[in-house]
């Protein structure tokens, strides 16, 4: 029992959000909730309000009674070490006052206030009767404090707050109420290209400048930047690292979720989780897949490297030295591990000499070791699937005979289609031959490229590349390059034969 006890103790930074229910969820506390998530801090949560709110708008406020808010306040921090409180919609003086006297009364770290007073939408969140307590007594506890271009406005008597320059005057005037830093906001500047926010610490001004994602969901970036900060200051960073760090996260929340749809209003909610997601999203727009990589593609072949007393890392450094442009591990015999410790040091060996490596049939060893993506069969993993599972940016390819396989890779999403076997080989067994026309007639049809497989060599790859439909890209070689005394130099013969073959097709 006492190891128990000893051992497994970890304290967990940790963030008290004290603020309004979204019931839409894309601000107030599910939005300090997911930030703290997403960044690694335990996240408590006392509510002041609830609101009924999508992303058209508000439909209505609740207020919870400030005896309750009081009771929350008292549960959390009598019992669980807070570090950092972050405020949101404090929606009346009372409230204010119970949370100072709370404070004072237990102690944290750091206080970020975030003066939330209007909803972007336009609806009122705290009477401006709050302003006044804000101003003499939570302000002044406060280690930074985050207005908006209007908050800050109401904050210093409604002073029209319009260029940047305007920031600067504003955040130094918002100083001079006490809190330790300001940040001003600068997310409704308008006419701007740049998204720019106003630090300053009392002594010296940060001009935070981050791109302005063109989207829609920006609702809730307010209470996730001062969330983040809350979280980054948790975990210790100083002040300009956690406002930075915390500007940085928004911004790539942002990036990430532009095009996501939810709801039919002007302002949609973002995705703080987008880490987690990334390689899940089938949306996105990066592809990074050249199909001339398939020009010299080789695939490697267990007993081949045994034959010859090879490691696998040792096959792949020569035939990349002799100049393949691609590389996939077929290993039909190894045990998972084993597969797995092999596919990573392979990984370290194309990584840096930019050749795309790839794992036959299998996806969680690709997804495990950091492979570049997968060439499954058509007993293996369908494309679709496959896509799913890697996300928009690993490269998938598939084995084809005919037009119609190649035509269901294209739907599933795939990127090459290999198609053979062109002539016999050792190989495969029992694989059925497509033949040089069998190649032609996918090569026609396909809308993907293709790479040509089975039984090439130095001496029919000619006649291969003969072929000459755009979509052709290379060969797919295993034993002209692995059951070689030398891989290196059978590696460039290919390579030679190759390239005066696409030479000569092209005059
Ligand atoms: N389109 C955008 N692209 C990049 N950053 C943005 C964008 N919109 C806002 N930001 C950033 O998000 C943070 C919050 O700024 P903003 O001025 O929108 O706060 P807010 O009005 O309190 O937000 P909320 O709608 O949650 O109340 C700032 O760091 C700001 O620079
Ligand atoms: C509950 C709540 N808190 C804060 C904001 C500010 O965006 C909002 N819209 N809703
Ligand atoms: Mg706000």
């Amino acid at each position: 029992m006492e190891q128990v006890e000893g051992a497994g103790k970890r304290k967990a930074p940790h963030v008290l959000t004290v603020a309004g229910s979204d019931s839409g969820a894309g601000a107030g506390i599910q939005a300090d909730l997911k930030a703290c998530g997403a960044l690694g801090v335990y996240c408590s949560s006392v509510i002041t309000a609830v609101t009924a709110q999508n992303t058209l708008g508000v439909q209505g406020v609740h207020p919870v009674p400030v005896d309750f808010v009081e009771d929350q306040l008292r549960s959390v921090l009598s019992d669980m070490e807070v570090d950092v409180v972050k405020t949101g919609m404090l929606p009346s003086v009372d409230i204010i006052k119970a949370l100072c006297d709370k404070i004072k009364e237990f102690h944290v770290k750091a206080l970020v206030v975030d003066p939330v007073m209007v909803s972007t939408s336009g609806d009122v969140l705290a009477a401006p009767a709050i302003l006044d307590v804000l101003r003499e007594e939570l302000l002044p506890m406060a280690d930074i404090v985050t207005p908006n271009l209007i908050e800050a406005s109401a904050l210093l008597g409604g002073q029209s707050l319009e260029t940047v320059a305007d920031m600067y005057t504003a955040a130094r005037s918002i100083h001079k109420l006490g809190p330790r830093n300001v940040i001003v906001k600068g997310g409704h500047l308008s006419d701007s290209s740049d998204a720019v926010d106003v630090f300053f610490d009392g002594e010296q001004f940060l001009e935070l400048h981050g791109q302005r994602v063109k989207t829609r969901n920006t609702h809730g970036t307010g209470c996730t930047l001062a969330s983040s900060i809350a979280a980054e200051l948790a975990k210790g960073s100083s002040m300009p690292q956690a406002v930075k760090a915390a500007k940085n996260f928004v911004e790539n929340a942002l990036r990430y979720s532009k095009d996501i749809a939810i709801g039919a209003g002007p302002q949609g909610p973002f995705d703080h989780f987008f880490k987690l997601n990334d390689h899940m999203d089938n949306t996105s727009e990066k592809r990074r897949f050249d199909p001339n990589d398939l020009f010299l593609y080789a695939v490697t072949d267990s007993r081949m490297n045994k034959k010859w007393g090879r490691s696998i890392t040792e096959a792949v450094k020569s035939v990349i030295e002799g100049g393949a442009t691609m590389v996939q591990l077929r290993e039909k015999e190894a045990e998972t591990r084993e597969f797995v410790e092999a596919a990573r040091a392979c990984v370290e060996i194309c990584r840096p000499r930019g050749v795309p490596l790839l794992i036959n049939d299998r996806v969680d060893v690709a997804l495990a070791c950091g492979a570049d993506g997968v060439h499954v069969g058509q007993s293996d993993m369908p494309a679709h699937l496959a896509r799913s599972l890697l996300g928009p940016a690993k490269i998938i390819g598939v084995s084809c005979k005919t037009p119609a396989q190649a035509a269901a890779a294209f739907a599933g999403g795939a990127d090459y289609v290999g198609c053979g076997g062109v002539f016999p080989t050792n190989t495969k067994a029992n694989n059925v031959t497509v033949g040089l026309d069998g190649l032609r007639t996918v090569c026609m049809a396909s809308e993907l490229p293709v790479v040509a497989i089975g039984g090439i060599g130095a001496g029919n790859a000619s006649s291969v590349m003969e072929i000459a439909t755009p979509t052709l890209k290379g060969v797919a070689v295993v034993s002209a390059v692995f059951d070689q005394e030398s891989i290196v130099a059978e590696t460039r013969k290919l390579k030679a034969v190759l390239t005066s073959a696409v030479v000569n097709s092209a005059v």
